[in-house]
């Protein structure tokens, strides 16, 4: 079973106004609420591409009901902590740029962490559990740690979507994927990264502290993926971006279904930058007619 976990899941209120005037009041053209969240987005992709899983995390309030109530999906098991804060609400304004504001999220009590780390003493050795996004500020900063600990005592694999530290940390642990983005990569390795021989380069860095695969993902400018057997680029695909966010949680989606069923490195490469792509060309998680499309446009060279 593939397992995402989700310690922080949002709500993410999307909205359009035609140019965005700070200290006026802007009227939105349009608005949508999604259930959001990176594990939470990595298993609606995994559930449009027809992939059993199962997302776990924490919920709770109103926001959390509803968050449970629209995420719907056919191959999505909802193996949620129930909390008694509420999950939090992400805003995410469309306009002549994109502005993100995501809120802090709820507290954890210790009890409720207790029960929701209960689950990976279960895990088997051929489960792999999909670590995304922020930590609540009640959790321990090396909640992940800790987690990956449980995951690795069980023989599992893990794949963790990181930054900084934390991201430094579970390298360690031999990742069966790290997906920083140019920036991420960037800060980790405090080096500027202008040209495709830099991110090779350092991407390589995250293979030689542990990872057994590392994509950095470049947004419009496509995506490189570092292997210990070869490098491979893949080319941005042309089209019209509707809304980012969620793009890379559907390429590392992408990656681990294609991976566990065909063990295709540059297979799971090609259905990552086209998830990817798909998802940042579609208001909502892409659906897999629209992977499909744009994976006949996806063009991944050796390096
Ligand atoms: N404007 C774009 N045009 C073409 N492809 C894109 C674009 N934006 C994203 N993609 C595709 O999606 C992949 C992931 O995007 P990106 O690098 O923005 O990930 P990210 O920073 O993790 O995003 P997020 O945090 O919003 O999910 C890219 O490598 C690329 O293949
Ligand atoms: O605050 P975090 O946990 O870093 O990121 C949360 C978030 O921005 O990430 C997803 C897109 O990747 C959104 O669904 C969600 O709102």
């Amino acid at each position: 079973m593939i397992y995402t976990v989700t310690l922080n899941p949002s709500l993410d209120y999307i909205t359009r106004v035609p140019e965005l005037s700070l200290g006026e009041t802007n009227r939105a053209t349009s608005q949508l609420l999604f259930p959001g969240g990176k594990g939470i987005n990595v298993s609606r992709l995994l559930s449009h591409l027809g992939i059993e899983n199962t997302a776990l995390g924490f919920l709770g309030g109103f926001t959390g009901t509803h968050l449970q109530a629209t995420l719907n999906e056919p191959h999505l098991r909802q193996g949620f902590t129930a909390i008694a804060g509420e999950t939090r609400i992400n805003l995410k304004i469309k306009a002549q740029v994109e502005t993100e504001i995501n809120a802090t999220g709820p507290a954890i009590t210790t009890a409720e962490l207790t029960s929701f780390r209960q689950q990976f003493a279960q895990l088997a050795a051929d489960d792999l559990v999909i670590l995304s996004g922020s930590i609540p500020k009640s959790l321990d900063h090396d909640i992940y740690q800790q987690i990956i600990g449980q995951i690795t005592a069980r023989q599992a694999r893990f794949v963790i979507d990181t930054t900084g530290e934390q991201l430094q940390a579970a390298l360690q642990q031999q990742p069966l994927l790290v997906k920083p983005n140019r920036q991420e990569l960037a800060q980790l390795y405090q080096v500027p990264l202008t040209t495709h021989a830099a991110i090779q380069k350092w991407g390589h860095q995250l293979l030689a502290a542990g990872a057994q695969h590392a994509i950095v993902s470049l947004a419009g400018a496509g995506a490189m993926l570092l292997t210990p057997t070869g490098d491979y680029f893949a080319a941005p695909v042309a089209g019209q971006v509707k809304n980012s966010a969620g793009a890379g949680d559907s390429m590392i989606a992408g990656f681990v279904g294609t991976w566990l069923a065909s063990g295709d490195v540059v297979e799971s490469f090609k259905v990552a930058v086209a998830s990817g792509t798909a998802t940042a060309f579609s208001e909502d998680i892409a659906t897999k007619a629209m992977i499909e499309t744009i994976y006949e446009q996806v063009r991944v060279t050796a390096i």
